[in-house]
C-alpha cells in the first residue's frame, strides 16, 4: 500500500524582489524590460513528508529554510512548482504574523483562528484556554498595538499551539517570551510533537534538538537540498561540512 503524504513539494521555486540599490540607468532599463531583478532563495526543491513524520530542516544562514517554511504555511506563494497538503490543515507556530494592531487580543484570536481554517465556534471553544496559556490577563481586551513584543509573541504562540492543526510548522520558536514562558512553550511544543498523528516540520540550528526530535533531516544549502535522510547521518555530514569552513 502506498504511504499517505501529508506534504508533497515539487520543483518549488521562490524568489524575492531584489532590493539592492541600482543606478537610475539600470532602473530605467528594468522598467523598459518590465523585469525587475529577483533573488532566487529556493531553487526548485522537491520533497515529501509522510503523515506523522517529523522533518527537521537545517542549513547555514540564508540557505532558504524559513522561506520554504513560509511557503508551506501559505504566507509566500511560489514562483513555480507546487505544494500539496493532501487536505491537511497547517499552521506556523511562530511569533505573530497577521495580527491587526487596532483590534483587541480577543478579536485577533478569532481572526487568526478563522484564517487557520477553524469556524468561529471552534475558536470560541478554545478561547479561554488560549488566553490562560498566553498569560496576558486583562490586556486581552486591549488593542494589540498596546502590547509589549513579549506579550504579542506569547499570544501568537498560544493561538497556534492551542488550536492544533494536522501539520505544525515550527521556526525556532523556542525563544518566545520570558524565561518561564520559554520553558512552558518548549514543553508545549514537545507535547504537540509527541502526538503520533501529527506531522511536524521544524527549522532549527540546534543539532541536539533535531537529533532528539526528528525522523528525517533535510539539509538546505544555497536554496537547494544538499542531503535528506537519516538525522544522524545528515547532521554528522552537515557538522563536518561546517567545520571545514
Ligand atoms: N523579504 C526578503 N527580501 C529579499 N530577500 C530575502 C527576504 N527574505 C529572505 N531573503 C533572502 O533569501 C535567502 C533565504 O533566506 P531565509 O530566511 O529563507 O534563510 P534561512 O535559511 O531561514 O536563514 P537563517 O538561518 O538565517 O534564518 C537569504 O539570502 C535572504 O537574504
Amino acid at each position: 500500500m502506498e504511504e499517505k503524504h501529508a506534504i508533497e513539494v515539487k520543483d518549488l521555486v521562490i524568489s524575492y524582489q531584489n532590493l539592492k540599490k541600482t543606478s537610475i540607468k539600470k532602473t530605467l532599463l528594468h522598467l523598459k524590460r518590465q523585469k525587475p531583478d529577483r533573488f532566487v532563495a529556493v531553487k526548485g526543491i522537491s520533497f515529501y513528508v509522510r503523515e506523522g513524520e517529523i522533518l527537521g530542516i537545517i542549513g547555514k544562514n540564508g540557505s532558504g529554510k524559513s522561506t520554504t517554511l513560509n511557503a508551506l504555511a501559505g504566507i509566500f506563494s511560489p514562483d513555480s512548482g507546487s505544494i500539496d497538503l493532501n487536505g491537511h490543515s497547517i499552521s506556523l507556530l511562530s511569533i505573530g504574523v497577521g495580527f491587526i494592531r487596532e483590534m483587541t487580543g480577543r478579536e485577533n484570536i478569532t481572526l487568526s483562528g478563522m484564517l487557520l481554517g477553524f469556524t468561529e465556534e471552534q475558536v470560541k471553544a478554545k478561547e479561554q484556554e488560549i488566553i490562560d496559556f498566553a498569560e496576558i490577563g486583562e490586556f486581552i481586551d486591549m488593542p494589540v498595538r498596546t502590547y509589549s513584543s513579549g506579550m504579542y509573541s506569547k499570544l501568537a504562540f498560544s493561538i497556534t499551539a492551542i488550536l492544533e492543526t494536522d501539520i505544525m510548522l515550527i521556526d525556532e520558536v523556542l525563544s518566545v517570551g520570558d524565561q518561564k514562558f520559554k520553558k512552558k512553550s518548549y514543553e508545549k511544543m514537545k507535547s504537540l510533537i509527541s502526538n503520533k498523528d501529527r506531522t511536524v516540520v521544524i527549522v532549527s540550528h540546534s543539532i541536539e534538538t533535531l537529533k532528539q526530535l526528528c525522523d528525517t533531516v533535510m539539509w538546505m544549502h544555497e536554496g537547494q537540498i544538499k542531503r535528506i535522510g537519516d538525522p544522524n547521518e545528515v547532521l554528522d555530514e552537515y557538522v563536518a561540512f561546517m567545520e571545514k569552513g
